[in-house]
């Protein structure tokens, strides 16, 4: 493509290209007559598309004016996109399904809820925002789509409740408000608002207004069977990009799969959920340790099955979207490891075993025996695997999926592949600085829960700009002049849930406490020993045995007989040993809990009763 066309002569073009597929022929009356609706009313559209499920599609026309963002000199700073550069016309819409089965509010019940939360306040902040229904429940609350009576948008809005009641979980909040203020890209769910609490001091429940997104890509994928090879390429190259964007931040994802993204049935896809996201600075020292690594395993990259390094790259979030791609191609899960030992299995079956230059490289021992002795596979030609796929779809995808991280491509380096020829224009692809150092300069220090009180409320300060400035003035309002509208939230929540209560899940996910920053090796000693510190320490030197030494007799009772009958000079590789070296890296001491209904989450602190595996394994080395 010239260097002076737009992205949107791009795309048009390449659907020319492309126009013997039948999408086109089809479809592309009711799609362009839906698009002028859109671009007409710039309102709501009806698709009536899903098992009778009725879906709201708000397809946005956003004003075409680039979005600014503040630079950090305080200045403004052009991002050169604007989502409607993507002209999708050509592309069938996707099928939305409701993520979360919650019967439309009665009217009845819409005035009781209205007069109810009217009396509680009229003014302030709590008018802005009408909840309509929750749209989703995570680990950490309850989200309910709303209407922002400022601009008439629909928003989501997560209400995430007792931040503080843990601090690992409460850093992680932190982290993932700030990593959402700071990186801005349409590919990425932005955080529109934060509601202000009542109290600097007191508050526990925090209110966050999203982007209103429909569906996430878990669910795109297995309600729509009928998506075309544009649709693949379109989905893949908006990841790309906004992990371009992340990656040049600095910033690794480390979670992402198909519910991390959201979907919208414009084919509009968006990077959500940074809570398990770190950023990388270059002055880190060299033994990062990942123990809080509780990231889904199916998507986990292989140096991360067997903590095969002691320093990650940002290769293993484009592992990550390689098997996204894959499922998306498929409808089915690539790797849909059991435990990390199966998860190595799977992988190998597909790429055959690494190569002895790749094996060389790792530095846990374990891993690499196990990997080196491990019985030699040839790689199952992807054409073999995917039958129907694009040539080009699939010699990028081996590219991502390619076992040893240093043969990925960077998201920039997979946006400029020839897949993307006439979609891809680097000038819509920005990057980003690093982010400051200072931002993050809390992930570095021991913090009490107030600590992270203070933190988080100088964040949400972000969203009140005049209040911020108080705050920067020194003032110390501990309560506002003006009524919070949070209280009035807690209300409509406490409704919403209460109607929503008879649903599929009543209660919100459990969380997984996993989220204290391991990066921290110069945290100072807590003197009076208390049980963060505690955790930190045990943490810390399993990690530090997982990745230096090789396996004692002593690590753990159920080593210590395979060992024996090893003989005493012949440290154990069993599948078990992996097993158990991955385990103390993903989540020793981590009270994991596996998510409701969500196999691909099971923590590896279960994995250890995978006893055939671990044997079928250990027979290889015997
Ligand atoms: N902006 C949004 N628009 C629509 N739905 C959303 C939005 N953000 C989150 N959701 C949905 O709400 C649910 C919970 O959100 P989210 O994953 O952010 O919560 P969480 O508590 O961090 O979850 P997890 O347990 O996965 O960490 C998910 O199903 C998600 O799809």
């Amino acid at each position: 493509m010239g260097s002076g066309a737009t992205l949107v002569d791009g795309v048009r073009r390449w659907f020319q290209r492309r126009s013997s597929t039948t999408f086109l022929a089809n479809n592309s009356n009711n799609n362009n007559k839906n698009n002028k609706q859109n671009k007409n009313n710039s309102n709501i559209v009806v698709h009536d598309y899903y098992d009778g499920h009725v879906s709201v599609s708000e397809l946005r026309a956003e004003s075409s004016t680039a979005r600014r963002r503040e630079t950090k000199a305080g200045g403004e700073e052009e991002l050169t996109i604007a989502e409607e550069d993507f002209d999708v016309s050509g592309l069938n819409p996707i099928k939305v399904p409701l993520r979360f089965h919650v019967k439309a509010i009665s009217m009845e019940t819409q005035k009781k809820g209205a007069l109810e939360t009217d009396f509680f306040t009229e003014y302030g902040e709590a008018n802005r925002y009408q909840i309509q229904e929750v749209v989703g429940k995570g680990s950490y609350g309850v989200v309910g789509s709303a209407i922002d009576s400022h601009t008439g948008e629909k928003v989501a809005i997560k209400k995430i409740n007792d931040v503080f009641e843990h601090v690992s979980d409460a850093t992680r909040i932190l982290r993932e408000i700030k990593l959402l203020r700071l990186l801005r890209h349409p590919d990425i769910v932005e955080i529109k608002h934060i509601m202000l609490p009542p109290s600097r001091r007191e508050f526990r429940d925090i209110y966050v207004v999203f982007e209103l997104m429909e569906s996430d890509l878990h669910q795109v994928i297995k309600a729509n069977d009928d998506l075309t090879p544009e649709h693949y390429q379109f989905f893949l190259y908006q990841l790309l990009r906004g992990l371009k964007y992340i990656h040049t931040a600095n910033v690794f994802h480390r979670d992402l799969k198909p519910k991390n993204i959201l979907a919208n049935a414009d084919c509009k896809l968006k990077i959500c959920d940074f809570g398990l996201a770190r950023v990388s600075f270059n002055d880190a020292p060299s033994a990062i340790f990942w123990t809080d690594y509780v990231a889904t395993r199916w998507y986990r990259a292989p140096e991360l099955c067997g903590s095969f390094f002691s320093k990650y790259t940002p290769a293993i979030d484009i592992w990550s979207i390689g098997c996204i791609f894959a499922e998306m191609l498929t409808g089915k899960p690539l790797f849909p490891g059991k435990n990390v030992v199966h998860q190595l299995d799977l992988m190998t079956d597909l790429l055959g075993t690494p190569s002895s230059e790749s094996t060389a490289r790792i530095r846990n021992e374990k891993a690499r025996r196990y990997l080196s002795s491990m019985r030699k596979k040839q790689p199952v030609p992807f054409s073999q695997k995917f039958p129907n796929a694009d040539p080009l779809a699939l010699r990028l995808l081996e590219h991502l999926l390619a076992f040893d991280p240093k043969d990925r491509p960077t998201a920039e380096e997979a946006l400029s592949d020839p897949y993307f020829n006439g979609l891809a224009n680097v000038d819509r692809e920005p990057s980003t600085q690093p982010i400051s150092k200072l931002e993050f300069e809390f992930e570095r220090r021991k913090l009490t829960k107030d600590d992270v009180r203070e933190l988080i409320y100088r964040e949400i300060l972000e969203y009140h700009p005049q209040m911020l400035q108080e705050y920067l003035r020194g003032g110390e309002q501990t309560s506002f002049m003006y009524p919070s509208g949070v209280d009035r939230f807690k209300r409509q929540f406490a409704h919403l849930e209460e109607l929503n209560g008879k649903g599929e899940r009543s209660t919100p996910l459990q969380r997984q406490h996993a989220s204290l920053p391991r990066e921290r090796v110069n945290a100072p000693k807590d003197e009076n020993g208390n049980q963060n510190n505690d955790f930190e320490r045990r943490t810390a030197a399993s990690v530090a045995t997982t990745l230096e030494s090789p396996p004692k007799e002593s690590d753990c009772s159920e080593n210590s007989n395979t060992a024996a009958q090893n003989g005493p000079n012949k440290p154990n590789y069993s599948g078990r040993s992996l097993l158990k070296s991955a385990s103390i890296s993903a989540s020793k001491c981590i009270g994991v809990k596996p998510k409701q209904g969500s196999e691909d989450t099971i923590p590896e602190a279960n994995e250890e009763g995978v006893d055939g595996i671990s044997q079928k394994v250990a027979a290889l080395h015997a």
